[in-house]
């Protein structure tokens, strides 16, 4: 496709793509699937069944055979970000269109001030690069990058109705440039707390960092795979531990970004146990896609480009482990952390690691390895993809059900996923603007064929079509349901907030399962081509011993969805938190 950007096409000029309607596909839902046809129009979903009475000159999509999933909500990505004396090369123009293309219709971008510098000047200066630019909706964090009576103040005020921010993140690592210190981390998270809003935190020992950086320079070890042997799984762990101490401390519910060893999944499971208020666990397709072996790769261009922080790890299990993290609840949501640097910026740590600008890409291809590695391996049913790839960030994030769900009267971001289509990735084909991809020849089986925008096909069958400054920025309430508990009903006693904090094992989107679940469940794996393939509470897909792999299986969507007649439609239950009451 040509890299010049289509500019905003006004939706009343776009009179054929007002009305749609999706036909014939099976409608997964974090909690549920069913086979059902949906109607879009202006943007919104207004009908989901059968036999819907549906205006004249309304385009038709045939989903036959394919599943009609909420787009992808990515809530961590850096686009058009200066770190490290470089600058990402996917801006907010490039970063969405990748992110479309792969199926994800919100993105949560960091706004990152510099130390002294204003959050509210910071803020305006990211609104400023992507307003115009962007091609689906956004939300943004801010970073708390300095502590001062001054930044409390300004967390107050980004959190009103005139910025819309409900989440803070910090930075154990990062020495010098971003980092706090625990008193500091303490005093923000504090400050979330009272303001209803969730600190986040990025999880390394920043001064043990810097110190064994120190000491491998020293030795003269100066090669990207000193970058892992600087910042090992113990240090990730150590610091998610100390961040689950001082959110309990604070009185604080926290939210870890970007996860990504074995230890650290550990180290949240068992701060979990004595957590006070909800944890939860971010994940990158990276760590799930890739793995940490790439940084002994003697082309320093190929080592450098996986450089990111927290790193990829050596452990070869590590991928497989994290998405089985993800199946079971123990980490909630998988983001891309998209920070995508040219050659030449990777360059200036060729002979100093310490200075390869950080980041790789992933948000076009969060969703299809996620899908590959552990829907296609039997690890995770459709509706858990759902739920970690899109309903989870819209409820902790307070966008639900306005996003991530497809049901009457969300917004109409959607994605026509077929479980079928076979691509092999790479930067040769990627709509990034960089020109390397971690997961380049990777094979995958599964991507989406149609993506809807607020009711514009922006993805028509395979053809992408985004348009510059399409999306729009979306307030994020503080004082989620989710996060911090529905408001009390008149009554009865509130509910414990969030039950998938306090019970992470065992669960689809974030409920204890129930017996009666477990027998439902029990009948769904003898069903064939109409059950639900929401059939475990665990969000593991039920399948036969020895048929683990989706194309090889007697439990195959496109086989389910295809040629049916009849309809089951099997709701599991309904989520937690409830109806999203906090939108202004
Ligand atoms: N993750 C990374 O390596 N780069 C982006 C900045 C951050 O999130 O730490
Ligand atoms: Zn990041």
């Amino acid at each position: 496709m040509s890299n010049a950007p289509v500019k905003k096409v006004p939706i009343h000029l776009q009179s054929s793509q007002n009305r749609l309607l999706i036909k014939n596909g099976r409608v997964v839902n974090d909690d549920g699937m069913e086979d059902a046809d949906v109607y879009i129009e202006d943007g919104i979903i207004k009908q989901v069944g059968r036999n819907l009475i549906i205006p004249g000159g309304t385009r038709t999509i045939d989903a036959t055979g394919k599943l009609v999933m909420p787009g992808g909500i990515d809530p961590h990505t850096h686009f058009e970000l200066e770190m490290m004396g470089a600058k990402t090369v996917d801006d907010f123009y490039k970063g969405t269109r990748a992110a479309v293309a792969g199926g994800t219709t919100t993105i949560i971008d960091f706004v990152l001030p510099q130390k002294g510098q204003s959050l509210i000047e910071a803020y305006n200066n990211w609104r400023q690069k992507a307003d115009g630019k962007v091609c689906c909706d956004y939300a943004l964090h801010v970073g708390v990058t300095w502590w001062s009576p001054s930044v409390k103040k300004e967390m107050e005020q980004l959190t009103s109705e005139q910025y819309g921010v409900n989440s803070f993140k910090m930075f154990m690592a990062y020495k010098d440039v971003w980092m706090m210190n625990d008193y500091d981390l303490c005093c923000a998270m504090e400050t979330c707390a009272d303001l209803k809003a969730l600190a986040q935190v990025h999880a390394e020992n920043g001064s043990i960092i810097a110190r064994n950086c120190e000491k491998l320079l020293a030795a003269g070890v100066r090669g990207p795979d000193a970058h892992q042997l600087s910042r090992d799984e113990e240090l990730e762990a150590e610091a998610v531990n100390r961040a689950c101490v001082i959110a309990n401390q604070a009185k604080s519910p926290l939210y870890v970004v970007h996860v990504m060893s074995k230890s650290a999944v550990q180290a949240l499971q068992i701060a979990r146990t004595r957590q006070k208020l909800p944890v939860y666990g971010e994940t990158l397709a990276a760590t799930v896609g890739t793995d940490g072996t790439h940084y002994k790769n003697s082309c320093f261009r190929h080592a450098a480009a996986h450089v990111l922080s927290p790193p990829l790890r050596p452990d070869p299990s590590t991928p497989q482990a994290i998405a089985e993290a993800l199946a079971d609840d123990h980490l909630q949501l998988i983001g891309s952390d998209n920070c995508t640097f040219h050659e030449k910026d990777k360059e200036l740590g060729k002979d100093d690691f310490t200075k390869i600008p950080n980041g790789v890409n992933g948000v076009e291809d969060r969703m299809a390895i996620l899908w590959q590695k552990a829907v296609n391996t039997g690890v995770m049913d459709p509706c858990r993809f759902v739920a970690v790839t899109s309903s989870n960030a819209a409820r902790i994030f307070n966008l639900w059900p306005q996003k991530g769900r497809v049901e009457a009267g969300s917004d109409a971001d959607v994605v026509v996923w077929d479980p079928r289509l076979q691509r092999t990735i790479s930067a040769a084909t990627h709509h990034h603007g960089v020109d390397f991809n971690i997961f380049e020849g990777q094979d995958v089986v599964g991507s989406p064929q149609y993506v809807i925008v607020n009711g514009r096909v922006c993805l028509d069958d395979g053809e992408l079509r985004v348009a510059e400054g399409y999306g729009k920025f979306l307030k994020t309430p503080v004082n989620s349901p989710y996060v911090y508990g529905a408001p009390p009903a008149a009554a009865p006693e509130p509910e414990p907030v969030s039950p998938a904090i306090h019970t992470p094992s065992r669960v689809t989107n974030g409920n204890t399962p129930s017996p009666d679940l477990k027998v439902l469940n029990k009948q769904l794996d003898g069903m064939s081509v109409t059950s639900s393939g929401c059939s475990t509470p665990t969000g593991r897909k039920m399948r036969d011993p020895g048929q683990r792999d989706l194309q090889n299986s007697t439990f195959s969507i496109s086989k389910e969805v295809e040629g049916l007649d009849t309809k089951t439609s099997v709701r599991v239950r309904n989520p937690p938190g409830g109806k999203s009451s906090g939108l202004w």
